[in-house]
C-alpha cells in the first residue's frame, strides 16, 4: 500500500527517469521501484516479489573507484608539526554534527513525497525524493555525485543513507523474533539512513528515540518524513496496525502525534563530531540503553571512530544491536574484521545472535561493555 502527497509531482519524476536512461547506480532500485508502479496511476501494496526485486539490488553495493582513500579517517587527528592551514582545511573535511529542528509546519515534511508500506513501517518513495534533489539545488548534491561517480558510496561525502540496506530488514525481524524491549528504553539509531530501526523502537514504546545519520539532507528528506509517516495516528504502537490498512490515504498535520515526535532528536555529521556534540553541548542527557545500527562497518576507516562513538555513547549496561554483511566487496570492511578490531580494543564483548546464510552471509552481532558482565 502507498498513499501519496501531492503526487503531481510523479510525472514528471517518471519523465526525469527516462530521460537518466540506465543509471545501474544509486538509483538501479530506486527506479525499479518507481517503474513497477508506472501505468498504473494508483498507489498500490508493496507485495513480496517486488520487495524481493527492491531488496536483490541491495545485495551488492557499489564504492566508486578511487574514492575509498578520499577521506582515510573522516577526522584525522593532526600531526603535531602540521601547521594551522593545513589542521584547518583537514577539520573542513570533516562532517561536522548539528541537531535538526523539528519543523513547526509537520505538513511541509511530507509535502511531495510518496508514502508506502513495507514490513509494517512506512516510509517515503526513495525515487521520488531522490528526483525531487537530483537538480543538486539542495545544499548536500549527494544525489548528482552520486549519479556521476556511479557509485552508491562517496566516502566522506555520502555514506549510503538514501537506500534502505538489506540488513536494516535482517534487524527488525530479529528484534521481532527476538522480542527485544524498547519500553522506557532511550535508544539511538546510529546510521539510520531510512531511520527504520528507530522507528520500530519508536513503536516499541521507547521513552527517547534519537536518530543520527552521516548526511543532513538524508535526515531532513528521508528519515524526519519516515518518523512522521509513522507518527501519524494513534500513539505509533504495533497496536495501531496502520500499515495493514487496505485503502491509500493523505496524512494531515492533526495526525501526527507531537507526544510520540516529541520523544524523537535528528542529527547529522561524522560520528566523532556526533559524539562530542552530544558530549559537549549538554544534548547527551542519559546515555543509550540500545543502540541499534545497520550496515555500517563496511569501512575499516572508520572502525576507530565508530568505536570510540558506541563506548562514548552507550549506557554501562546497555546493548549495541549491530547488523551488517560478511564482507563488504570494494571497500574490505565486514564482520570479521570488525569484530578483531573490538577485540583488540578490549572494551566491549561480541555475541552472534544470528546467522543468515542466504545470498550474501549476513549477521546480527549484540554488544555490551565487558566490565558489565
Ligand atoms: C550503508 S548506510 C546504511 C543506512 C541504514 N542503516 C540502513 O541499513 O539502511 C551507512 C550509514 O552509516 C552512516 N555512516 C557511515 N560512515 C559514517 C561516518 N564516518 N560518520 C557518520 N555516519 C556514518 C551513514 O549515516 C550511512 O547512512
Amino acid at each position: 500500500m502507498a498513499f501519496q502527497f501531492n503526487f503531481s509531482i510523479k510525472e514528471n519524476v517518471e519523465n526525469k527517469l527516462e530521460a537518466l536512461g540506465d543509471t545501474d547506480l544509486l538509483l538501479g532500485s530506486a527506479q525499479d521501484a518507481l517503474r513497477n508502479q508506472k501505468g498504473s496511476t494508483e498507489s498500490k501494496e508493496v507485495s513480496s516479489e517486488e520487495h524481493a526485486t527492491l531488496q536483490e539490488s541491495l545485495h551488492a553495493y557499489k564504492v566508486a573507484p578511487g574514492t575509498a582513500d578520499l577521506v582515510a579517517s573522516c577526522c584525522p587527528e593532526p600531526a603535531e608539526d602540521e601547521n594551522q592551514n593545513e589542521t584547518l582545511s583537514k577539520k573542513q573535511s570533516c562532517k561536522v554534527a548539528r541537531e535538526h529542528n523539528i519543523p513547526d509546519n509537520v505538513d511541509k515534511v511530507l509535502e511531495n513525497k510518496v508514502v508506502e508500506a513495507l514490513s509494517g513501517l512506512y516510509h517515503v518513495n526513495i525515487s521520488v525524493v531522490e528526483m525531487t534533489l537530483s537538480d543538486g539545488s539542495h545544499g548536500e548534491d549527494i544525489v548528482s555525485k552520486s549519479i556521476s561517480s556511479h557509485s552508491d558510496l562517496l566516502p566522506g561525502v555520502y555514506e549510503g543513507g538514501m537506500k534502505i540496506w538489506e540488513c536494516t530488514f535482517d534487524l527488525i525481524d530479529y528484534l521481532s523474533r527476538a522480542e527485544i524491549q524498547f519500553v522506557n528504553k532511550t535508544v539511538l539509531d546510529l546510521g539510520c539512513g531510512a531511520g527504520l530501526l528507530g522507528i520500530v523502537a519508536l513503536k516499541g514504546k521507547a521513552e527517547k528515540v534519537h536518530f543520527q545519520d552521516f548526511n543532513g539532507i538524508v535526515i531532513d528528506e528521508i528519515t524526519l518524513p519516515n518518523v512522521m509517516a509513522n507518527c501519524a495516528g494513534g500513539d505509533g504502537s504495533d497496536d495501531d496496525n496502520r500499515a495493514g490498512e487496505p485503502t491509500s490515504k493523505r496524512l494531515k498535520k492533526a495526525d501526527c502525534s507531537p507526544g510520540l515526535l516529541s520523544k524523537c532528536k535528528f542529527f547529522s555529521g561524522e560520528w566523532s563530531e556526533f559524539s562530542q556534540l552530544l558530549s559537549s553541548d549538554g544534548k547527551l542527557i542519559s546515555k543509550y540503553d540500545i543502540i541499534l545500527t545497520s550496515e555500517t562497518i563496511y569501512n575499516p576507516d572508520y572502525y576507530s571512530a565508530l568505536h570510540d562513538t558506541l563506548s562514548k555513547l552507550l549506557s554501562k549496561n546497555g546493548c549495541v544491536y549491530l547488523a551488517s554483511k560478511a564482507h563488504y566487496f570494494g571497500v574490505g570492511g565486514g564482520v570479521h574484521l570488525f569484530e578483531k578490531f573490538i577485540e583488540e580494543r578490549n572494551v566491549f564483548r561480541t555475541r552472534t545472535v544470528k546467522i543468515i546464510d542466504e545470498g550474501l552471509k549476513r549477521f546480527i552481532i549484540e554488544m555490551a561493555f565487558k566490565s558489565s558482565s
